[in-house]
């Protein structure tokens, strides 16, 4: 059985960055991959401009009890005019800062009576003044090439005027669910069938990544059916996921079908619990990973050792997220030979460290697990963990990104 660390660096490398690149409205951009840096064009903010509805005043002309009289309203959207010597102008959130004016008394600060202004309260001179540029300068590097677009990155290039964007590619995928025991979802079931949740669940996890599914199909235990399928998927996908049929009984077909349709497998066995029987192949140059059925163990291998390559294939600058650390709370010590993945709910406590709190049923077919767990807490193997020990903390939030 192959080291976990091995396996997730091995199938991170596995396959190739995107070569394509489009165009893509920034509006639709959630979730693509940046092909390009991008660097600012404009100072942001482009003018000096108010951050309080309040007066603009000159600074020097300022006396105890002095009345300003009121030159304009400038609301946001207007061009102010030059501030003349003794006056102030009412601006508002956003307004631009009058040519010779230095200072903006926020409204409270004072009292406008008869179109002139009295100031209570002096504040600083250059108060509330958001300066042309503070935020970006022209030329600064706003994104490297292999960003994510968020809702963040969006919003900071619709500030920079941006209406498009090159972008790579999107990624696409096929899924291969396997089994003669499973009937879709919708479908009246006989007493030893199954429904296939894994098929909706992989799809929904590869979507969740900004990735394409093209195809889910699924292929029952015998060579033809699953040959049938990896030729559909083969042509038409970059990366293909199959779950199930990859253990060691006699219809865990998956590994022979790829070897008969030409493919290398690449590992097998990966010493993890849940999630052993993975496997990576490659067939016409592309990446097959081999899921296992159980349907936990297929979201752990998806999250842990299929997202950083996915993000890899899309292009993204960062394809492993980082690993957190939190304090295991539990009432039973855990012990396995495998390094072991378990569904945790992370709860802070009152110092705000993450508390772990290990979900009831642990087995790799405990789906409700799944909708339960913040995370996975890694516990190494032939160790005792217990109650407080400090261990990593996968994060789905970032793992599944
Ligand atoms: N003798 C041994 N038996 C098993 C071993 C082993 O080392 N020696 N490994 C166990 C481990 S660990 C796992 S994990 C499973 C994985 O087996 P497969 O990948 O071959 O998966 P299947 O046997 O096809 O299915 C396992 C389980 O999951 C259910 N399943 C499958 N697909 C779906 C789906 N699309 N939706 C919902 N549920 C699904 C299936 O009915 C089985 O119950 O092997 C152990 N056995
Ligand atoms: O490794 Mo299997 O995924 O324990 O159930």
């Amino acid at each position: 059985m192959l080291d976990f660390d091995v396996a997730q660096s091995r199938l991170a490398a596995a396959g190739k960055p995107p070569s394509i690149s489009e165009s893509c409205p920034l509006h639709e951009a959630r979730g693509r991959i940046l092909a390009q840096t991008l660097f600012a064009t404009l100072d942001l903010p482009p003018a000096d401009n108010s951050a309080m509805d309040g007066y603009a005043i000159n600074y020097a002309d300022y006396a105890p009890g002095r009345r300003f009289p009121v030159q304009q309203r400038c609301f946001a959207g207007e061009q102010p005019q030059a501030l003349q010597q003794g006056n102030a102008i009412r601006l508002f959130t956003g307004s631009l800062i009058p040519e010779g004016a230095d200072t903006v008394v926020m409204q409270e600060d004072g009292i406008e009576i008869d179109n002139q202004f009295e100031i209570r309260q002096l504040p600083p001179k250059g108060s509330h003044m958001r300066l042309r540029g503070e935020d970006i300068r022209t030329g600064d590097q706003m994104l490297p090439k292999g960003s994510l677009m968020r809702a963040a990155e969006m919003a900071l290039l619709a500030s920079q005027g941006y209406a498009e964007v090159t972008v790579y590619a999107r990624l696409k995928v096929g899924i291969l669910t396997t089994g003669d025991e499973l009937i879709q979802p919708g479908q009246p079931r006989a007493n030893q069938q199954i429904y296939n949740s894994n098929g909706t669940m992989l799809a929904s996890l590869v979507q969740n990544m900004g990735a394409s599914v093209v195809h889910v199909l699924h292929a029952m235990d015998t060579q033809e059916s699953l040959q049938a399928a990896f030729s559909t998927l083969l042509a038409d996908c970059d990366l293909i996921l199959t779950a199930g049929g990859v253990s060691v009984g006699e219809k865990d077909l998956v590994k022979p079908a790829i070897e008969q349709y030409g493919g290398t497998l690449d590992l097998w066995r990966v010493c993890m619990k849940p999630g052993k029987p993975v496997a990576l192949a490659h067939a016409h140059a592309k990446p097959i990973v081999c899921l296992p059925g159980n349907p936990v163990s297929a979201f752990a291998v998806f999250a842990v050792l299929v997202s950083p390559l996915i993000r890899g294939m899309q292009g993204r600058a960062q394809i492993t997220p980082d690993v957190q650390y939190g304090r295991l709370a539990t009432v039973k010590s855990f012990n396995d030979k495998r390094e072991e993945f378990l569904r945790v709910r992370a709860e802070f406590n009152a110092q705000g460290q993450p508390l772990l709190k290990p979900y009831a049923q642990q087995g790799s077919g405990i789906i409700s697990s799944l909708p339960w767990a913040t995370g996975f807490a890694r516990i190494p193997a032939n160790t005792v963990v217990r109650d407080g020990d400090v261990v990593p903390y996968y994060d789905l939030q970032h793992w599944l990104a």
